[in-house]
């Protein structure tokens, strides 16, 4: 393979190609605290039993809340800026479905660099369930695709997913917790090939490798 694509010496800066850009840490706590409350709210209402006059009285005082939040939307498209902790910087959208810090959809992943590439430790609880106990195998296909795009990202060559192979060794369970990483093993072109595994008790449950097609940002 021809290793041609080198990465761009700063990654670019969304704010100037016209999108709003959110510092992480001016997130505010308080908002940070309703969507790990409304993550929890989701599995709550997903297994509960509850009785009916109790599941009324409960969807009464979420709209209530929701009523409260209404008012003020964030646009679609806002990027968040966050910091490695080797000091690097990444962007992505803030209600990224994966790792998106304001979404409370996202498990969450906090990808951060090893070394050879990204990894994060992570839970799905089963909000995220397939087979019984298991978790759906789309939702193990959309944590590589985002670690493997933001491994190309963290060496310095973000991109679009191209297209994306997974391979199923395990069945990957619920409710335990479980590693991803990954990382880039070649370039070409504009192409960035990228590779990563999913891992419970350290044995492979899930693998994939990718084709990142690194951005044309105008000049
Ligand atoms: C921001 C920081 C963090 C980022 C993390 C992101 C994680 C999440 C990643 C995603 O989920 S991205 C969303 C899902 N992906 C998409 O929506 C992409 C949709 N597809 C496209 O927009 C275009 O097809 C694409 C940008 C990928 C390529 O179109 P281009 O017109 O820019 O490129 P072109 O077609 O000229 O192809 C460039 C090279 O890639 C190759 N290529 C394109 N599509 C391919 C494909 N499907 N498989 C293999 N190779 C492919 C193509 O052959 C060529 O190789 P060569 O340089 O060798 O000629």
């Amino acid at each position: 393979m021809t290793v041609d694509a080198q990465p761009v010496a700063e990654k670019p800066d969304p704010a100037e190609y016209g999108f709003t850009v959110v510092p992480e840490e001016q997130i505010p706590a308080e908002l940070s605290a309703l969507v790990d409350r409304v993550r929890s709210l989701m599995d709550t209402a997903a297994h509960t039993e509850a009785a009916p006059e109790a599941l009324s009285a409960a969807a009464d005082a979420v709209a209530k809340a929701e009523e409260m939040l209404r008012g003020d939307r964030r646009p679609i498209g806002t990027m968040v800026r966050s910091t490695y902790s080797d000091g690097g910087t990444e962007y992505g959208t803030i209600t990224n479905g994966v790792s998106g810090p304001v979404n409370p959809l996202a498990p969450p992943i906090a990808l951060d660099k090893d070394g050879e590439g990204l990894r994060a430790d992570f839970t799905l609880n089963g909000l995220y369930e397939g087979p019984p106990g298991l978790v759906h195998g789309g939702w193990l296909a959309a944590v590589l695709d985002q670690a493997l795009g933001s491994a190309a990202s963290a060496a310095g060559m973000p991109g679009l997913t191209a297209n994306l192979d997974v391979d199923y060794r395990r069945p990957t369970p619920l409710n335990v917790p479980l590693e991803v990483r990954a990382r880039v093993t070649g370039t070409e072109r504009r192409k960035v090939f990228v590779s990563g595994e999913i891992r419970h008790g350290g044995e492979v449950t899930a693998e994939g490798t990718a084709i990142m097609v690194r951005l044309e940002l105008p000049e």
